[in-house]
């Protein structure tokens, strides 16, 4: 039935019939002919309004129990039609009318979903709109000649602009761009029910213990399009596992490939608490590190990148995610067996490794084996307080061989030493993975202190430092020398240590009689004539900042901790006096020419 003359034509097919009848009464006043679905026109008809079914065009009955309403080329030729010669022709020949309104908006899939219980299969399914999604997307598509619209929020704004004449280009852009989101978010929807429900063991998708904290359920980690790059061998992952275990891993595999050596790291809140290279550890390392009793260790570059890891903070490693860039060797595996650990990611176990940590946290420990072939997109995105952030991933490499050429000062400096470049490399990949703002220092392969999140840089300077120095005072024959008492257990020792070490431990009271449980013979505490003796002798350090120095104050509390190579990028007001006192102070200065904030 062909329209009369030029009169124009609306398609309308709602589910939510909000504000129909009002938008109905102004499309008739504006002499426009009404089409309608089933549902949508008799809710016209019995307002009295004037409307046609839609089978009045298709000359078909809506079918199957309403899969196929308005699936048919006289709607979607009359919708998808341009102002062009070949169209006009193909209408005039099927004698099909122009659509220049499309009124639609779909089936509720996602309320269903999110409110039914135990919704089945067959019943979402047939929440899944089909010919409505057709409409929205053919009328949003030639939207330089079709108003679509998705929204009855627009019905009043729409007539509004129809009653002065007819809708603007502007208008119908706007109206078709909400029409695409609308669509894509429903097909959103539905990839995600099914992805839980077909690959939600998993394969696609995981479902997490709880959120960033235990009252933020439900939390889920999946990939669109894409298997997860992960397994879980053992243990169920949480949110902030995941967030340290996708930072971890991509900061060992970067270092290690820069450095061809294995690598590890062991994170905490988001940040690498130590990371380093497979060094070989002498006697001494071995003793501070609490691994002088292992089985194999020096045949094991993992395992002694791993001991440096853990040795460099052991306060901050408690309870740390751990990465590894190799398969898990067996003495890799004893010494995690003994440390309290939430998880580890790696790209493989050998089989006595797998036995063991398995059976840690009562057979709860979290082993993810990664695919380490596995390349992330180029962008990336997250949603923030409902807005979505994206941005190119981080994806600039440092590298020994070419992040640290631009040697500002001394003006005739010799190269650098390889021990500088590789201490170099760990502190700025390291940088690249940590809360900014952050300030990193390195030596014999892995960091000695690092400074995460702080808003301040000096702050991360000291915090680094004050670390470095920490772990330096390990190494004195006091702290290597101390009688525990039988029983004492590893946290408790590296407690205690940490104390002596940071001359925190209290003069009298019940915190002194606890700390004092700890030993056959109290440790004297160090002096501050001892403490500065010993710092002096801590040097050929290397540190790196993620952003330029802004004030000098930087360079002198990296000095007073052994620093003999600063990298950081420059562009800060105060640039040549950071470089003049680090001249001064004997410090290299090397331009690192990436800025490497991280959140
Ligand atoms: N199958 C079809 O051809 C079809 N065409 C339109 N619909 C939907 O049917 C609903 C309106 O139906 P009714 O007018 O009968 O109440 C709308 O949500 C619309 O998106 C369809 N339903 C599902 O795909």
């Amino acid at each position: 039935m062909a329209s009369e003359g030029s009169q124009k034509i609306a398609i309308l097919s709602v589910y939510d019939k909000t504000g129909l009848l009002d938008l109905a009464k102004g499309l008739i006043k504006n002499n426009i002919r009404l089409l309608a679905s089933g549902g949508t026109a008799k809710l016209i008809r019995e307002a009295n309004f004037p409307v046609d079914d839609v089978s009045a065009i298709t000359k078909a009955p809506e079918m199957l129990s309403g899969r196929v309403k308005t699936l048919h080329p006289a709607v979607h030729a009359g919708i998808l039609a341009r102002d062009i010669a070949s169209d006009e022709k193909d209408l005039a020949e099927q004698n099909i009318n122009k659509v220049d309104y499309v009124i639609c908006n779909l089936y509720p899939f996602k309320e269903t979903v999110s409110k039914t219980i135990n919704l089945t299969i067959p019943e979402a399914v047939e929440q899944i709109d089909i010919g409505g999604v057709t409409l929205i997307r053919a009328a949003a598509k030639n939207h330089t000649r079709v108003t679509i619209l998705s929204d009855p929020e627009d019905y009043h704004d729409f007539l509004a602009e129809l009653d002065k004449g007819e809708v603007t280009e502007k208008s119908r852009q706007l109206y078709a761009l909400k029409a695409f989101e609308h669509t894509a978010d429903y097909d959103a929807a539905i990839s995600d029910f099914f992805r839980k429900k077909y690959a939600g063991d998993g394969l696609q998708q995981i479902s997490l213990r709880y959120g960033t904290n235990p009252h933020q359920k439900p939390a889920a980690a999946f990939m669109r399009e894409d298997k997860l790059p992960f397994k879980v061998l053992c243990g169920a992952p949480g949110f902030v596992n995941l967030l340290d275990a996708l930072n971890a891993w991509p900061l060992v595999k970067e270092l290690s490939e820069a450095l061809q050596y294995p690598a590890a790291a062991s994170f905490k809140h988001v940040s690498p608490a130590g990371a380093a290279i497979g060094v070989a550890l002498n006697e001494v390392e071995r003793k501070v590190y609490m691994v002088d009793d292992i089985e194999g260790i020096e045949n094991s570059g993992l395992a002694q990148a791993y001991a440096r890891a853990r040795g460099a903070d052991r306060m901050s490693s408690f309870g740390d995610m751990i990465a590894l860039s190799h398969e898990v060797d067996l003495p890799t595996a004893k010494i995690i067996s003994r440390e309290v650990s939430d998880g580890i990611i790696a790209p493989g176990y050998s089989k006595e490794a797998l036995d063991i940590l398995s059976k840690k946290k009562g057979g709860k420990y979290l082993v993810l084996q990664m695919d380490k072939d596995y390349e992330p997109p180029a962008t990336e995105s997250r949603t923030v307080f409902g807005v979505n952030l994206t941005q190119h991933r981080n994806d600039a490499k440092i590298s020994p061989s070419d992040s640290f050429r631009s040697i500002l000062v001394p003006v005739d400096s010799p190269p650098l030493p390889e021990s500088a470049l590789r201490d170099m490399t760990v502190a700025t990949i390291a940088l690249k993975f940590t809360q900014s703002n952050s300030v990193c220092y390195a030596l014999n392969g892995q960091i000695i202190g690092l400074g995460a999140g702080q808003q301040s840089r000096i702050h991360c300077t000291r915090l680094a430092g004050d670390k470095a120095d920490g772990w330096w005072m390990r190494f004195h024959e006091r702290a290597l020398n101390i009688s525990w008492k039988k029983g004492v257990k590893r946290p408790d020792k590296s407690n205690a240590i940490d104390m002596l070490c940071s001359g925190t431990v209290p003069d009298s009271g019940v915190e002194r009689e606890e700390y004092e449980k700890n030993f056959e013979t109290v440790p004297p505490p160090f002096t501050q004539q001892e403490r500065k003796a010993w710092l002096q002798r801590l040097s050929e350090v290397a540190c790196s900042s993620d952003a330029f120095f802004p004030f000098i104050d930087n360079v002198f509390r990296a000095s007073r901790s052994g620093v003999k190579y600063i990298a950081s990028p420059v562009g800060s007001q105060n640039d040549q006096a950071v470089f003049s006192t680090a001249d001064k102070l004997g410090i290299t200065f090397v331009e690192q020419n990436i800025r490497l904030f991280h959140h």
